[in-house]
């Protein structure tokens, strides 16, 4: 470890602490050494320095307020076999980032998101539907909806099923992607460059990357070329591939880059949505007081003659609280990506040289026991009684409720989005139903979730496959969903689009 850096654990020649690095649960490990080395600590991985940032105060002071110089990513090998470098979450910080992430804010900001509520509300009516019809398939219900409002606001294509579909294809490519990238899964070629000449028959991680990179190419490629043709046909249903295609020129994206944005979105946007939900509702089965508070909140609010709306959310300060706890709890990127920094860095009395790596250690921010009591237990109330969720007397510098969606320059442009879905959907599914825990067929004993059971090779924070039951609150509710779901098959209609096979030529 050159001197200047923050302290962190021992290191040995040639490796740093790449040997008793473990990819597995990464988060853990981050936050275990975070408690022995502080709110911000040292890595070596082989010859590259880098840091971990595990403290709100040190996120906004060295992250935040230094977007200019600790917004690039890190290189990753085995990403650019994938996309050559041009998948927007681990795009190099550069002009093709500049172009990409300009187009991506243009259509996800805030006020853009206000065109995108009417597919957001149809879709959470099919979710609701959905439910009624076969709540044992919840799983598969949460992601298309996830999926179906991010391939018709971008492409402009409803997903009405999941099972054969694009959905469950793209579902499954998600995982092979996954797989390729993993760390762990391939040797640290970004640590020792020389193994990248490894031939591909020593090194069947390759040749994964290469299957991966030719269906992921289908997928964005032939998406893009289905919007392309609508315009061409004079078919087009404003979705926001076809405005940026139609200023091409304006935003200066060639075609590489046009196929990679629409994707990114695609891959950044529907897993991290789906995993927010399948917690929340892990959440909900494990604290039954806090969804009984949660449905008082909304029956006195809303009551049983309607659904909830967006602007509901704004006198809902119960669920407002539980949202925030699901995020503190199950952060769905618990490291969120890591950045890089493009100078050397002068961090209070450290010295951080150029190109290092920079760990946001969210999961370790949000157990921060300075901040945050009994950091270990899901209480949503510590949100009611304090704006950040912190305990009385923290000094409230750096503290913010959106640790989850990262921070700087790179801070997730999908949040807006996110956060729209995740508040109509936690007050819809409050309305609609009550969850508990499924009754083993044979035994007749309730099954218990454990919310620790996640699954450790993800890169996010998945929890392992669960049972629970989930019923309709009334029969009245029931009907009123049946009705929501007809009347919102008009706005499906604009969004009704041939949706190509990752088979099909
Ligand atoms: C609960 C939902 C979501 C979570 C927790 C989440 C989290 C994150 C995080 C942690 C990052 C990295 C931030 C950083 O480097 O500091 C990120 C980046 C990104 N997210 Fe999200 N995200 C979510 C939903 C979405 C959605 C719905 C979209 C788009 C439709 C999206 C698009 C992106 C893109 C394009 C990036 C890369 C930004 C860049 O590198 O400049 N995300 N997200």
């Amino acid at each position: 470890r050159e001197p200047g850096l923050p302290p962190g654990p021992p290191t040995i020649p040639l490796l740093g602490n790449l040997h008793h690095f473990e990819t597995r649960g990464m988060y853990l490990k981050l936050t275990e050494w975070a408690k022995m080395y502080g709110d911000i600590y040292s890595l070596k991985f082989g010859p590259t320095p880098s840091i971990v940032i595990s403290s709100p105060k040190l996120l906004r002071e060295y992250v935040d307020m230094h977007g200019a110089t600790t917004s690039d990513r890190p290189p990753v090998y085995v990403a650019e076999l994938v996309s050559g470098g041009f998948e927007l979450p681990l795009t190099r910080y550069g002009e093709t980032w500049r172009i990409m992430r300009k187009a991506a804010h243009d259509m996800i900001s805030k006020e853009a998101c206000n065109r995108h509520l009417p597919i957001q509300r149809a879709e959470a009516s099919q979710l609701m539907f959905d439910l009624v019809g076969s709540p044992q398939h919840f799983y598969t219900h949460l992601y298309r909806y996830s999926a179906s409002v991010i391939t018709s606001v971008v492409y402009g294509v409803h997903c009405p099923k999941y099972h054969d579909s694009f959905v469950e294809q793209f579902d499954h490519f998600t995982m092979r992607l996954e797989a390729a990238l993993r760390p762990g899964n391939s040797p640290p070629v970004d640590m020792f460059p020389i193994l990248k000449r490894l031939p591909e028959f020593v090194a069947p991680w390759k040749t994964r990357c290469k299957e991966v990179r030719k269906q992921q190419r289908e997928i964005f490629f032939g998406m893009l070329d289905l919007v392309i043709e609508r315009l061409k046909n004079e078919q087009g249903n404003e979705c926001f591939m076809e405005y940026v295609v139609e200023r091409q020129k304006h935003y200066n994206l060639d075609r590489e880059m046009l196929g990679y944005l629409g994707g990114s979105l695609l891959q950044a946007g529907i897993d991290t949505t789906a995993i927010f939900l399948q917690s929340m509702v892990a959440c909900i089965i494990t604290h039954p007081h806090v969804q009984l508070r949660a449905q008082q909140e909304i029956d006195d609010v809303i009551g049983p003659d309607r659904t909830p709306d967006f602007p509901d959310i704004e006198n809902l300060p119960y669920i407002r609280a539980l949202i925030n706890e699901v995020h503190r709890f199950c952060p769905v990127a618990p490291t969120a990506i890591p950045h890089a920094s493009t100078t050397d860095l002068r961090l209070g009395e450290y010295f951080v040289p150029k190109e290092s790596i920079i760990f946001l250690n969210t999961w370790g921010i949000y157990r921060h026991e300075d901040y945050y009591e009994n950091p270990d237990v899901f209480e949503p109330d510590r949100y009611v009684k304090s704006e950040f969720g912190t305990k009385p007397g923290v000094d409230p510098t750096g503290c913010r409720n959106d640790f989850v969606f990262g921070g700087g320059r790179r801070r997730c442009p999908g949040s807006h989005l996110a956060n729209n879905s995740i508040a109509l959907n936690a007050m819809n599914l409050l309305w609609a139903f009550n969850f508990s825990r499924a009754k083993d067929p044979v035994t007749g004993q309730l099954i218990d979730v454990d919310l620790n059971d996640v699954n450790k090779e993800a890169i996010l924070l998945v929890q392992k496959p669960f049972k629970c039951q989930i019923t309709p609150r009334s029969e009245g509710r029931a009907k009123m969903i049946q009705a929501q779901f007809e009347a919102a098959k008009g706005t499906f209609q604009q969004f009704e689009g041939r949706i190509i096979s990752l088979t099909e030529e």
